[in-house]
């Protein structure tokens, strides 16, 4: 059984439950740990204790710290992507990438430690000067998803322990091979006992531990829209205020303008639609397709669709693995009835289809005729389940995708430099893609969206410092005159 790294300890603890390989369910990657509300309580105690020390170190330890584990991150990126795909069913260059992303993030924050700087300013007050720095915040809770298992914990763990806090890391409890590979890597380049913390097991043991502590300061989770508002209701009420960071689901839009380059549009829309299996929160779910290129577009999808192979996330050539579980495999079919219910037309797949090994195998589905009223053009999905919606023109267009509850990415495919410089301005969105794909970010530059897809302040780059640190404004009379 896999333990969990508690106050600097790997600890056995009463219950452990197997995490099943979605490619081929007789395949046990292994019996990972499952942590009891004490043992959560544990670790914060441990975290919160390590924290004083830590916030003190120097720079040059930290930096020290995170480098050496975005190298081995990185170095080892082709065995642990493997494992992440084994556990996640994400296909093997998937996997891999994601990896090498995670070292990077770890190595950008490594940077980052070095690059902190605060502001000094004049008083509007004689022989006073104004000091401007940032501090830690305290122990700082992290709630991850399946769907990215090392590189959103990347993207949490690196800046919080950049910038001086003390980790209780939870991760999703369908990929804990990938975490729990993490926190080796980050116990042996030398975290010290307590600095971090992976607590795997039950959202609804461990991460309500960490929400209801008074010794956590500061939640960042990210996940589905109902977990994100259970969590803001548990973190912000009149007994306690945590800083929080939410990032929720997504119903991105991607545009497709009659001028567009035809095969670049549908590359676009079958890589954030459907590979990573749809499991993205930056997935494009509604393809928005003006008039005079509608019918070509949709023929040019089926066809493309025809060529997607999909079969075992570990298998070469796979374009598109399986579903990452039965009840997120349910959910699809769910909505692909709905939407014929609705009377949308099932154009290509959404069938369910056997391979050499037993797994949740679904062929991507594409969904026509749809209004941007019905359920499937309003709900997160997060499956391979994309659904076209015509617009007359531009204006109609824009207007179909900014009317949405999310905002988190949203994308154009247009030779007009026009409507693209348009559409960059009036995306209600907080990521706008022109001519590529709505998914697939950079891990320098900021994260995050707008309306029901985020809370609080910005995840990775150097925008990640405004949740991870607190601001000081320090005055100082020098005892001198005017
Ligand atoms: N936007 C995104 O990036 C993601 C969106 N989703 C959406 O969410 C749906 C369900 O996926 P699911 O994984 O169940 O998403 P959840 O929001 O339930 O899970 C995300 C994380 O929150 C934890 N969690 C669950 N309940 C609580 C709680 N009460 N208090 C604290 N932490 C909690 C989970 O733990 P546990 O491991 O026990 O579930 C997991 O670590 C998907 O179908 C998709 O629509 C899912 C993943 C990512
Ligand atoms: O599109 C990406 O690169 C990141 C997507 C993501 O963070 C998510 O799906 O949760």
């Amino acid at each position: 059984m896999t333990n969990n790294y508690i106050a600097g300890e790997w600890l056995p603890v009463a219950g452990a439950a197997p995490n099943i390989n979605p490619s081929n369910t007789n395949d046990v990657v292994g019996d990972y740990a499952h942590a009891s509300i004490a043992e959560t309580e544990r670790a914060i105690a441990a975290a919160y204790d390590a924290f004083p020390a830590w916030s003190r170190s120097t720079i040059q330890t930290r930096h020290d710290i995170l480098k050496a584990i975005g190298d081995e991150i990185h170095a080892r990126k082709d065995e642990l992507g493997r494992l992440l795909s084994r556990e996640e069913g994400k296909t093997l260059p998937e996997g891999i990438g994601e990896v090498a992303r995670a070292g990077q993030i770890f190595q950008f924050f490594a940077g980052e430690c070095l690059r902190m700087a605060g502001e000094k300013l004049p008083s509007v007050r004689p022989s006073v000067d104004v000091e401007i720095t940032r501090e830690p915040v305290g122990v700082i809770g992290l709630i991850t998803p399946w769907n990215f298992p090392i590189a959103i914990p990347a993207w949490k763990i690196a800046p919080a322990l950049a910038y001086g806090n003390a980790v209780v890391f939870k991760p999703a409890e369908l990929v804990p091979g990938s975490a729990h590979a993490l926190a080796e890597i980050i116990v042996r380049a030398g975290a010290p006992a307590g600095v971090f913390n992976l607590v795997m097991g039950r959202g609804s043991v461990v991460g309500e531990a960490m929400l209801s502590s008074s010794k956590v300061s500061a939640i960042s989770f990210t996940g589905s829209v109902l977990t994100g508002r259970k969590i803001a209701q548990t973190c912000i009420t009149s007994e306690q205020m945590k800083k929080l960071q939410l990032e929720m689901g997504g119903k991105n839009p991607m545009v497709v303008l009659d001028d567009t380059d035809l095969k670049l549009a549908v590359e676009c829309a079958v890589n954030s639609a459907f590979f990573s299996t749809g499991q993205r929160c930056t997935a494009s779910s509604r393809l928005i397709v003006t008039d005079g290129i509608h019918d070509r577009f949709v023929a040019a999808m089926q066809k493309r669709m025809q060529g997607l192979v999909i079969d075992s996330a570990l298998k070469a050539g796979t374009h598109v693995g399986p579903v990452v579980d039965q009840s997120q495999l349910d959910q699809d079919l769910k909505y692909i009835s709905i939407g014929q219910a609705e009377g949308a037309k099932l154009v290509a797949g959404g069938e369910l289809l056997k391979r050499e090994t037993p797994g949740f195998y679904l062929a991507p589905a594409l969904l026509t005729e749809v209004s941007n009223q019905m359920r499937v053009a309003r709900e997160e999905i997060f499956g391979p389940v994309a659904t076209v919606i015509r617009a007359k023109d531009y204006d109609e267009a824009l207007e179909l995708a900014n009317d949405t509850p999310f905002g988190l990415s949203s994308g154009i495919c247009t030779t007009s430099l026009k409507y693209a410089s348009h559409f960059k301005r009036n995306a209600e969105a907080g990521m706008v893609m022109v001519n590529l794909p709505t998914a697939g970010v950079d891990y320098h530059v900021p994260f995050g969206g707008r309306k029901g897809s985020s809370y609080g302040p910005r995840e990775q780059g150097r925008y990640a410092q405004e949740f991870y640190t607190t601001v000081k404004t320090a005055y100082t009379f020098d005892g001198n005159g005017p």
